[in-house]
């Protein structure tokens, strides 16, 4: 049923919907548009309402073919809405979930087109701080790119930031999505441009591989391993893409490409990736600090039941908790350097080629077992420690003055 918005927009359908609210297909005077409505139980949350605010501020005046254009800001009522350029097509995330894996010449099409997007971002003096599949939009009506892949475009600059905003003091509170997160970010440092390099970075690697190279198991674990762990290879790919992501996931930001030198990298790369079919990976096992903690608690899954992943912070309040760390927006109290130090090293997921012998194979269980009790007190002790006090539903640390650099909006 069609619904008014504001004197000049109606929208007709719903697209789809986010944890704030609820994108539809709509009309406006120029003809079509996305209509991104808040959630009319969330018109009085206060960090909601400027996250809409933001993002039109953020977008005001980029105009760019690879990112999703925001026309207009409607407050009519208790309706809060963002008009947006409309996207006919689907975003990366559905894409991925459908393929599991791209082949390498189209995964590298739409990552430079996302960097195309970002450089106008960076150069308009703003930082995306969000870069993940859900917010690259695929369309699909245009003409096909290289590897019959379709344009991206990037969209959802709510949490963006101006770069040249000041900043003397550290950052109390992390906002972004744990798997996608710069290892300076964990550190409590400002949002610079390189921060969204290495989102990139993160979502090409997941494009090829099916899985992130730092995620699964608890946030916290994510974060650390932003900081401390080392990208593992992934088997079968070109060593000129490879080296390109490494140079992207350095854990120091100055280490990075800028976003216009890594789009023009990748547009370079597809001829040699033309006809490459996915990579073959198998998914990697599961962290097993994770399953020992759960074993321990007993809550690990009895044999034949789905592992259970621990959800993110969801950023909404009523919002249904993910199933992974790579589907919301978190807000977690910045870890001490102490508690980045400790704890359990090497848990990164290790891609294996497809068929290569798991290392918990039936042979090695009773000696996977044995260690798997020695991480789970390990990990009893990593919990106690603090680790899981990052997240923010708790923070007894007075909280800092009100300021948009360095606050979060507040977990539920
Ligand atoms: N400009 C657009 N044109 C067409 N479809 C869109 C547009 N913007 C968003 N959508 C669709 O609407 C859905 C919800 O988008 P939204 O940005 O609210 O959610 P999200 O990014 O998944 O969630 P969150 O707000 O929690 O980060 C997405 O699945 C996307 O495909």
């Amino acid at each position: 049923m069609a619904r008014r918005i504001g004197s000049r927009y109606t929208a007709h359908q719903i697209l789809g919907r986010g944890s704030a609210g609820t994108v539809w297909l709509g009309e406006g005077p120029e003809g079509p548009v996305a209509i991104k409505l808040l959630r009319e139980d969330l018109s009085s949350d206060q960090e909601l309402v400027g996250r809409f605010v933001q993002e039109r501020t953020a977008l005001l005046g980029l105009e760019h073919p690879h990112v999703v254009s925001v026309r207009d800001l409607v407050v009519d009522g208790n309706d809060l809405a963002l008009v947006m350029d409309l996207v006919r097509g689907t975003d990366l995330r559905t894409r991925l979930d459908r393929e599991r894996r791209l082949a390498p010449e189209a995964a590298v099409a739409i990552a430079a087109d996302v960097a195309d997007g970002l450089a106008a971002a960076h150069a308009a003096g703003v930082v995306h701080r969000d870069v993940k599949p859900e917010n690259v939009l695929l369309d699909m009506q245009g003409p096909l790119g290289p590897g019959g892949s379709h344009r991206a475009l990037l969209t959802d600059f709510g949490v963006a930031k101006l770069i040249d905003t000041p900043r003397r003091t550290r950052a109390s509170k992390i906002i972004g999505t744990p798997d996608y997160l710069a290892p300076e970010i964990v550190e409590g440092l400002p949002p610079r441009a390189a921060v969204d390099i290495y989102a990139l970075a993160t979502v090409l690697y997941e494009l090829l591989a099916g899985f992130t190279p730092f995620g699964g198991g608890h946030p916290g674990a994510v974060l650390r391993r932003h900081v401390t762990e080392t990208v593992v290879p992934l088997p079968g790919i070109p060593d000129e893409l490879w080296q390109l992501l490494v140079q992207c996931l350095a854990k120091a930001p100055a280490s990075r490409l800028r976003a216009s030198e890594l789009a023009a990298r990748l547009r370079e790369l597809l001829p040699l990736l033309a006809g490459m079919p996915p990579l073959d990976v198998d998914e990697p096992d599961t962290d097993e600090a994770e399953e020992a903690a759960e074993e321990l608690s007993g809550a690990a899954p009895a044999a034949g039941q789905p592992v259970r992943r621990r959800g993110a912070v969801p950023l909404v309040p009523g919002a249904r908790p993910s199933d992974s760390n790579r589907d919301t927006h978190t807000s977690m109290r910045v870890p001490a350097p102490d508690e980045l130090a400790g704890g359990a090293r090497g848990t990164a997921r290790a891609p294996r080629a497809a068929g290569a012998p798991r290392p918990g194979s039936a042979r090695n269980r009773a000696v996977t077992r044995r260690r798997r009790l020695t991480l789970a007190v390990a990990a009893t002790l990593l919990t106690a420690a603090g680790v899981a006090t990052w997240l923010t539903t708790t923070d007894d640390t007075p909280p800092p003055p009100p300021d948009m650099e360095n606050s979060a909006p507040a977990a539920p």
